[in-house]
């Protein structure tokens, strides 16, 4: 009985993503867990037998063993990490007989959650001080859930903030899967129209001679097969709303021209009417195709690029912006890991490099798609490189992947982008320290800190 408890402690001990050390009286290393291992870089077989200071830098478990007292919550720096560490002494009638030290590998992710919080605070500092719509569908379809930190990302969301507070027609572009119609939904719920519907089409998807109805709506008797009393169409259904016409660059020019009549007039004449309907609302357009190219084609009415254009919102792939990567994929095992409801992973240190060495043709959306899969498939508490799916392993070997993760040639505001990188956690601790008006607790508090370790970073920076 005793050895088949002690065999499913030594499997629990084994399965944990938290660090575990166990030391005898004298300091020497009983047991370290695989995830310990795995952090040090070493065996396990490496540090048992071994002095506890031996092995681990800046612990404190020898003294636990002299103290007696426990010591929770404390910050030890390891292998340059800022680690959560709990050490706990073995007591037999009050009498030492060991110690366990327990990291929590909490440190590693501090930094994202730092920016995260951050990025909370810059955004709540832009917006305009109305609150959001009570009947917005939900906070996550606000720019809180539009994720990334570079210099790119955040001007975007700026100048789209600013937008959102305007009945101005936006267009979106960008590639598939960069986030256009997350924008989309965002610069709704924060706009006046946000008590409206969020009304979407896919002009893609939609059949030519459907299109027209499917916008505007018919009348009664409009066509063979048209409904008793017509029907109202999508620019109806968005009155005192946003309409997003989704893949607007697959529109036919005969369309092109229809929609372009609705933007100057503001009202739509049903399929089949005469009737003008006044429609109050914003459009949102976006596609994944170059339209000033189509322009020049003559596959793009000139005068409805313009009319959408005037408020033009380019998201740069994610291969251009790389330094977007960390947070996104912090954010969605998190937010996956509770969906699928399996335990909390954490990355091996190679792996991060797998997510920055990938181009991510697909964006986003295939980022999110591969976290998943490999959260789905996976076992254990580690996500090793190995894990990621075999195209992507395949991919990586490519002689490519150093060309498609060049700089990005994006520009913004006729400012190159280049070269502007905010210095990270430079920007985000002097901002934090600004919204706290230099006190260090407050601050730290805002960060999400412990206050040592922002003391740390201050010094580490020379502030
Ligand atoms: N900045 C971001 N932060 C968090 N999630 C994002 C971000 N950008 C995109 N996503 C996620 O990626 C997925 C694809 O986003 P979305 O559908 O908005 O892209 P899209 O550009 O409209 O794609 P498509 O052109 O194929 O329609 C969604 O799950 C979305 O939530």
């Amino acid at each position: 009985m005793a050895d088949q408890t002690n065999h499913v402690l030594d499997t629990i001990l084994q399965l944990m993503c938290e660090g575990i050390v166990i030391v005898d009286v004298h300091g020497m290393i009983t047991e370290l867990n695989e995830a310990y291992a795995r952090f040090l870089g070493i065996q396990r077989e490496q540090a048992l037998h071994r002095h506890v200071t031996e092995v681990i830098q800046n612990t404190r478990l020898h003294k636990v063993l002299q103290s007696g007292v426990a010591e929770k919550g404390q910050i030890q720096i390891i292998h340059g990490h800022e680690m959560l560490v709990h050490r706990i002494p073995v007591l037999r009638e009050d009498v030492v007989m060991g110690a366990i030290g327990l990291v929590i590998f909490q440190g590693v992710n501090e930094q994202y959650q730092m920016m995260d919080r951050i990025h909370q605070l810059t955004l709540s500092s832009t917006r305009e001080k109305t609150p959001p719509s009570v009947d917005s569908p939900t906070t996550l379809r606000s720019f809180d859930a539009v994720i990334g930190h570079s210099t790119e990302m955040m001007a975007l969301k700026k100048m789209s903030m600013r937008v959102a507070q305007t009945s101005m027609t936006v267009l979106i572009t960008g590639e598939s899967g960069t986030g256009k119609e997350l924008f989309a939904r965002a610069i709704h719920s924060e706009s006046p129209f946000a008590k409206g519907p969020f009304i979407d089409i896919n002009c893609a998807a939609i059949p030519e001679h459907l299109l027209e109805s499917e916008l505007f709506g018919y009348e009664e008797g409009a066509f063979t097969g048209a409904k008793k009393g017509g029907k109202t169409g999508k620019f109806e259904a968005a009155h005192t709303g946003t309409l997003f016409l989704d893949e607007l660059g697959d529109m036919p020019l005969t369309m092109q021209a229809k929609l372009l009549r609705v933007l100057e007039d503001h009202s739509v004449v049903r399929v089949g009417g005469i009737k003008k309907h006044p429609v109050t609302l914003r459009v949102i357009a976006a596609t994944h195709r170059n339209i000033s190219d189509m322009v020049a084609k003559g596959e793009f009415r000139e005068d409805l690029y313009f009319r959408l254009s005037t408020m033009h919102i380019q998201i740069p792939p994610l291969r251009y912006r790389k330094s977007d990567i960390p947070t996104l994929v912090h954010y969605y095992i998190e937010q996956l890991s509770t969906r699928l409801q399996v335990p909390k992973k954490r990355l091996d240190d190679r792996t991060m490099q797998v997510f920055y060495d990938y181009a991510w043709p697909g964006n986003i959306r295939e980022l999110v798609n591969v976290i998943e899969v490999i959260l789905e498939m996976m076992e254990g508490c580690i996500v090793y490189p190995e894990d990621f799916p075999e195209f992507i392993k395949k991919k990586l070997m490519s002689p490519d992947v150093q060309k498609e993760s060049e700089q990005s040639p994006y520009i913004e505001n006729n400012i190159t982008l280049k070269g502007q990188r905010i210095h990270g956690d430079r920007e985000i601790i002097l901002a934090a320290l600004q919204q706290a008006r230099g006190n260090k607790v407050v601050a730290a508090r805002l960060l999400g800190i412990h206050r040592s370790t922002l003391y740390l970073k201050l010094k580490q920076l020379g502030l």
